[in-house]
């Protein structure tokens, strides 16, 4: 078991998973799939898209309910689009086993997530010889990274077991603290509760315990987010002090963040490394454009922090 929860920074080996080799091609760097809400719901998942684009991933598709296909097709460009109108749509859509990263939940709709979640994370047939294992960008069946955020946590208020149930080593959660709090009640309590003896139970505790019981890696969020691992790896990346970046305290950061995750999935990275970086990234995005930033300027800002970071 892991002791130490490390600090994440910039780092040479951040870099390197970043660049991208000359020698690739669109789908060297996956396909990441964002699952959209309904009419009038959808920003939320093209500021994802948007996320996932401008992180690297090669390709990123929207899928939208029929009704909203209008409403999305008038906003993008370089996304793209796929009817995804339920579950069963989606398991067609998910023939295609380049689709190697998903996103549900910024503005998904509650009920629309109920349907869609339980597809997202079935698991296809392992290839013979190769059980389990993690696919890398468009090499064929294996796990599918998914990211969990918003109204795919929400979704399994009254039951997180049901949920956890499903989740797998492909998996991130990206609760924010009501989130956290309706996914896992209890560690919440101990969290809030004043320490009366010895030392407090922290949001480093919180978050661990939170990632052995989901068994995948949870990122809670908030100016201190702390992520964890269900082996016990923790990493704190703190937005307080000489980092301080209080404009992400903005509608739709959150939907950004879950889209760069989504995008270093689709890059093959690993879900906790992928999930440190995002996280680095977003602040840096955040401290690098600085007051009077909204959710639509943190994927913009990426070129302009990755030109200072020198990928
Ligand atoms: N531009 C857009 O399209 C946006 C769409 N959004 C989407 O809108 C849907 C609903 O979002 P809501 O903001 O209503 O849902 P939330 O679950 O964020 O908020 C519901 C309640 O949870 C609590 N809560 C929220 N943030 C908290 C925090 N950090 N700590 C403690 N408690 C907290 C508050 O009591 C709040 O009233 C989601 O699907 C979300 O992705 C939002 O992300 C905002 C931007
Ligand atoms: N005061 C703050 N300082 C630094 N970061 C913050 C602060 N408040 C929120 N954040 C970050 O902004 C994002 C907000 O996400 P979230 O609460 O899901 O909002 P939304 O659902 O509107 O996208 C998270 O990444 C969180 O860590």
């Amino acid at each position: 078991m892991y002791r130490e929860a490390r600090v994440v920074s910039g780092s040479t080996a951040m870099k390197e998973a970043l660049r991208k080799s000359s020698s690739s091609h669109k789908y060297t760097h996956g396909h990441a799939l964002i699952l959209s809400g309904g009419p009038g719901h959808t920003g939320a998942a093209r500021l994802g898209a948007r996320g996932a684009l401008r992180i690297g991933a090669g390709l990123v598709t929207l899928g939208v309910p029929p009704a909203a296909q209008q409403e999305v097709a008038s906003q993008i460009t370089a996304i793209m689009l796929k009817q995804v109108k339920d579950a069963a749509a989606l398991a067609n859509v998910l023939q295609d086993d380049r689709l190697n990263a998903l996103c549900l939940g910024p503005g998904l709709g509650v009920e629309r997530a109920k349907d869609l979640v339980p597809q997202a994370l079935s698991v296809p047939a392992p290839e013979p010889g190769r059980p389990g294992k993690p696919r890398d960008p468009g090499s064929g069946p294996g796990l599918r990274s998914v990211v969990l955020d918003a109204d795919a946590l929400t979704a399994y208020t009254d039951n997180p077991e049901t949920l956890f149930a499903m989740l797998h080593q492909r998996c991130v959660l990206t609760p924010h603290a009501g989130e956290f709090a309706r996914l896992f009640p209890d560690i919440a309590e101990k969290l809030k509760a004043p320490a009366t003896k010895g030392p407090a139970y922290s949001k480093v505790d919180a978050t661990r315990e939170a990632a052995a019981r989901a068994g995948c890696v949870v990122l809670f969020k908030g100016p201190d987010t702390v992520i964890a691992a269900p082996d016990g790896r923790c990493s704190i990346n703190s937005a307080q002090y000489d980092r301080a970046a209080p404009w992400l305290a903005t509608a739709g950061s959150g939907d950004v963040l879950a889209g760069f995750i989504t995008g270093l999935l689709a890059r093959g990275l690993a879900p906790m490394q992928a999930a440190e970086i995002a996280i680095w990234l977003h602040v840096e995005c955040a401290l690098s454009f600085g007051p009077g930033l909204i959710a639509e300027d943190l994927p913009e800002e990426l070129p302009k922090v990755f030109r200072a970071l020198g990928v």
